[in-house]
């Protein structure tokens, strides 16, 4: 299945307290700290507002709402959201993803069991299978599929009338959408990383709903250390959550939060044992790079992919190391992090470039 190339390699991201794809403990808990109304839904303000207008603007005209793509890193609240958009339709939702449809078959039977304004929830939408998708352009445009009914030369099409119904699609790569398919929707919203103070209100929310003891303080170390992301922000509550029942009377505090993710192995920065060990090697075996991924990777004892895939994206993102055509270069943050300091500006330094340096 060639549409399935571009998924990560490694299921190492799924293991990890800090990865961000859901586990099978996060599916049997998301359903409880779900928000169910866009007022519920913390932080993403831009696109809350911009659906809130798409929505209700379909409201009042009586009509259903537009096709909305969300796209956004996993964890970020993409199945939240749709399922809050038919809430607020007042609409029912069809569950399904792209990996799920592997023929045009599949999907016509799907579109044509919808009700009229039913929501369509469409995960991974950029895992369809290319017949599918070709449906789907039809359907989203003109409401109308082609159903083939036989094969060869005596294939017939016969179109069938759909209700109107809204397509909500989810992607981790918007990139991978073919532009066809992208520009059927009315509406695409992208969701960003979340602020650490956005990260709290979803703690102390879901402190709330899990019955749990936590002050400020405990939900900002626990915010700090959640990489952007609620899913991990949950995760770690509940993890956090263990450890003061098991070691204090349960209730979280910065201490408590602080001394428990270590035993997890997750630092202030959300780093984990993995993170670490890469920022290391880099700085400790290769002054700081430039130095190639492959290498790298060896130093570390992990396969190259592991090290791209799992390790890199966070660490990019938070500015602590940099992939140049040269190679992997550390940043100064990285040293900092890490409480080293660069070659050539530690004590008697002399402010040279450092041993590898240009
Ligand atoms: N804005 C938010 N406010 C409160 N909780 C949120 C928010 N966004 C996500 N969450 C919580 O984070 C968890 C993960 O969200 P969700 O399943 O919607 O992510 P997703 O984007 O669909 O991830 P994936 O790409 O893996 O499918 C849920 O338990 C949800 O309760
Ligand atoms: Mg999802």
């Amino acid at each position: 299945m060639n549409w399935d190339d571009t998924a990560p390699t490694t299921d190492d991201a799924d293991d990890r307290l800090v990865g961000a794809s859901a586990d099978g403990e996060d599916q049997a808990v998301e359903a409880a700290l779900r928000p169910k109304s866009l007022d519920e839904f913390v932080g993403q303000e831009r696109v809350r507002e911009q659906l809130d207008l798409v929505l209700k603007a379909a409201l009042a005209r009586g009509a259903t709402a537009d096709h909305v793509l969300l796209s956004g890193s996993p964890g970020l609240g993409k199945t939240t959201l749709s399922m809050i958009i038919a809430a607020e339709m007042g609409a029912p939702i069809r569950i399904t993803s792209g990996p799920a449809i592997q023929h045009a078959g599949d999907l016509a039977a799907i579109l044509s069991s919808l009700q009229e304004g039913e929501v369509l929830f469409l995960d991974e939408i950029h895992r369809m299978s290319r017949p599918a998708e070709e449906m789907l352009y039809m359907a989203m445009e003109d409401f109308r599929v082609d159903v083939i009914v036989g094969k060869g030369p005596g294939a017939t099409a016969i179109p069938l009338e759909l209700p109107p119904f809204t397509l909500v699609g989810a992607t981790t790569r918007a990139g991978l959408l073919p532009p066809p398919l992208r520009d059927r929707f009315g509406f695409t919203a992208h969701m960003e990383f979340y602020a650490p103070s956005e990260l709290e209100r979803v703690i102390h929310r879901s402190a709330q709903l899990l019955d749990v003891a936590i002050d400020t303080d405990g939900a900002a170390e626990i915010a700090g250390r959640s990489r952007g992301t609620p899913r991990i922000a949950n995760r770690l509550l509940r993890r956090v959550r263990d450890y003061a029942q098991v070691k204090a009377d349960g209730r979280i505090t910065r201490e408590i939060a602080a001394t428990a993710l270590g035993v997890y192995e997750v630092d202030g920065r959300g780093l984990d044992r993995l993170d670490r060990a890469v920022l290391q090697a880099l700085l400790k075996l290769f002054a700081g790079g430039p130095v190639g991924l492959s290498t790298l990777a060896v130093a570390v004892g992990e396969e190259r992919e592991t090290v791209e895939e799992v390790a890199e994206p966070f660490l990019v993102r938070e500015g602590l190391l940099a992939r140049t055509p040269r190679g992997r270069v550390a940043t100064p943050a990285a040293w900092a992090h890490l409480g080293l300091v660069p070659p050539g500006q530690g004590p008697g330094g002399g402010g040279q470039q450092g041993l590898f340096g240009t």
